[in-house]
């Protein structure tokens, strides 16, 4: 494939986007068996960010361009044969070396010198040494990614073990993918995932659990220093969609306190406890200080004290 692939020091560049500086990435496709399962070049779930294929012995070539038929989406591939290498080098913008590969070494030396950037999944089993010391046997990837599977429950699919996959990029700077299963997509992004890894089988609302995920608690845990107008954006899009969350949460708690005071609405407004709740803040947002958060705050109230007079209705009612 002629596009650009390369690697800054801990991040995995997989052609238009980077795996560990910036947004957590949805990685979404194939996998979830330790053979991974083979699959066609289907569409896979709306909004993933990455598709990972595992195409079929010797239809390598046909199915990742079918999978890029149509997406403009960057697409990894996990090969089932040494046949299939070519194809993939040809074809994808990086390459899976799967549990059934990992332990190899001839297969991950092939892997890794197809110079596509690898993204190596822990073998089942494997401990935080033995994986990194498969990692170290990359040379001549442009740039590994570890990927977490986690083991599979019956009946669900697999969840990372977030500890050691935690573990694993702290050890080894490189960036992580994990699996979050169906419930653990904000843990997974708030024990520092740079990517949450979607096997075969996940449906789009998995695929929008994680993305949302990845915008709302990545947008509060996740430091970032964009480096282009469009990632500075990017950036800015994630934190105002957490901050469109919490003042919707915000707005409506201070509707419930309106109903619960003997005076509420303006008519009750509190400027000692307004200054308190600036104060405090500001010790969060020390570089906004009190007095630029005090018209924020100030914004942010009176529209909490309109909607509950416009709206008296929307808040939840008080117990007790
Ligand atoms: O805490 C209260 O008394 C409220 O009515 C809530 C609230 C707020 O939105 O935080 C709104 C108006 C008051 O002046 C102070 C604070």
């Amino acid at each position: 494939m002629s596009s650009t692939v390369q690697t800054v020091a801990h991040t995995v560049r997989v052609r238009s986007v980077t795996l560990g500086d910036g947004p957590v990435l949805v990685v979404a496709g194939a996998g979830g068996s330790p053979d991974g399962d083979r699959a066609d070049g289907g569409p896979g779930p709306a909004g993933a960010d990455v598709r990972w294929l595992a195409p079929r012995p010797g239809r390598a070539a046909a199915e990742l361009a079918a999978a890029r038929a149509g997406r403009d989406v960057p697409v990894l591939a996990e090969p089932a044969t040494d046949a299939d290498l070519p194809a993939v080098a040809a074809g994808a913008d990086g390459v899976v070396v799967g549990a059934a590969w990992a332990r190899d070494p001839a297969r991950l030396a092939a892997a890794a010198r197809l110079g596509l950037p690898v993204v190596l999944q822990r073998p089942p089993g494997a401990d935080l040494a033995e994986w990194l010391e498969l990692a170290a046997r990359c040379a001549g990837a442009a740039g590994v990614a570890l990927c977490e599977p986690g083991e599979g429950t019956a009946g669900e699919p697999p969840a990372a073990d977030l500890g050691l996959a935690a573990a694993a990029r702290e050890r080894s700077g490189l960036p992580v993918l994990a699996a979050p299963g169906t419930r653990l997509a904000a843990a997974t992004v708030a024990a520092g995932m740079d990517g949450l890894w979607l096997p075969a089988g996940a449906g789009e609302a998995e695929a929008a659990a994680a993305r949302e995920a990845a915008t709302l608690v990545g947008a509060l845990l996740r430091p970032q220093s964009p480096a282009t107008l469009a990632s500075a954006r990017g950036a800015i899009d994630r934190v105002d969609a957490a901050l469109a969350v919490l003042l919707e949460r915000r707005a409506a708690l201070a509707g419930t306190v309106q109903r619960l005071k003997p005076v509420g609405g303006f008519a009750g407004r509190d400027a000692e406890r307004e200054r308190r709740l600036v104060a405090a803040m500001a010790r969060r947002a020390p570089r906004l200080g009190e007095a630029r958060l005090a018209p924020i705050m100030n914004a942010v109230i009176e529209a909490g004290l309109r909607l509950s007079e416009d709206a008296p209705a929307a808040g939840p009612r008080p117990r007790g």
